[in-house]
């Protein structure tokens, strides 16, 4: 798992503060990351002291991760809705709720279990709160297309890179079989337009501009936790 710079205090109250929140017969969006694993080990806690939830994870090691903790799985299509989605965020506009996901290559997975669910409760640290987005927007990419979408990225005004493996030659290869082109286009002065351009660029699967969806936010610091709902 890739890790970012919060302390791991911080992230355990955030993850620990959304697995509250959740109630017995729930499905539950299993998001990825460093700071939603917390989350993932307390439901696993509640679940080995008799909560009754069903998991839909939004990526491998989300999966992992949670049949690790002995939550009981589902795919997205064997559940009738999703109750509430839990997933971490790589920087967050902590007054709308907005954010950019995807440091972990989950976007695409983590927005549409985000989509089918009734809430999204995010769980950061603090030290990713900003108030204004200004780091690359992940872009999810069919392969052939990553030369296509370098080129509208640039037409947008931005500065496409293909993300390189840290521990493979080439790319990074998502769970889906896809590259991610992290598109930098300084500070993001309105992330919806921003959004809905990106959304159009043909060959982008999904990127990781978060607009209108997050229900709450808890925020982990070293020696205490608060949530905000919107
Ligand atoms: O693709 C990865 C996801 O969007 C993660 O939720 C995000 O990168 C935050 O991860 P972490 O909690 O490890 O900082």
């Amino acid at each position: 798992m890739k890790s970012t710079g919060g302390s791991d205090d911080a992230k355990r109250r955030a993850g620990e503060a959304a697995a509250d929140a959740v109630d017995a017969g729930m499905v539950i969006g299993l998001g990825t990351g460093s700071t939603t694993a917390y989350a993932i080990e307390a439901l696993g806690e509640a679940v080995d002291n008799g909560l009754d939830i069903v998991g839909v994870p939004t990526s491998f090691g989300a999966r992992q991760r949670a049949i690790d903790c002995g939550i009981d799985l589902r795919g997205l299509d064997e559940v009738d809705g999703i109750d509430l989605a839990i997933d971490g965020a790589d920087q967050l506009v902590r007054e709308t709720g907005v954010c950019l996901k995807g440091g972990g290559a989950a976007h695409s997975r983590e927005k549409l279990v985000a989509s089918a669910a009734a809430e999204l409760h995010l769980v950061v640290d603090d030290t990713k709160l900003t108030d204004t987005l200004d780091q690359p927007v992940p872009l999810e990419v069919l392969p052939d297309a990553h030369t296509v979408v370098a080129d509208a990225v640039r037409s947008l005004e931005g500065e496409p890179t293909l993300r390189a493996a840290a521990n493979k030659d080439g790319p990074v290869v998502t769970d889906n079989g896809n590259l991610v082109c992290d598109a930098d286009f300084g500070r993001l002065d309105d992330p919806a337009l921003l959004a809905k351009r990106l959304s159009a660029i043909p060959g982008v699967v999904e990127h990781g501009l978060f607009v209108d969806y997050t229900t709450a936010v808890s925020v982990g610091r070293s020696d205490d936790v608060s949530t905000t709902t919107y």
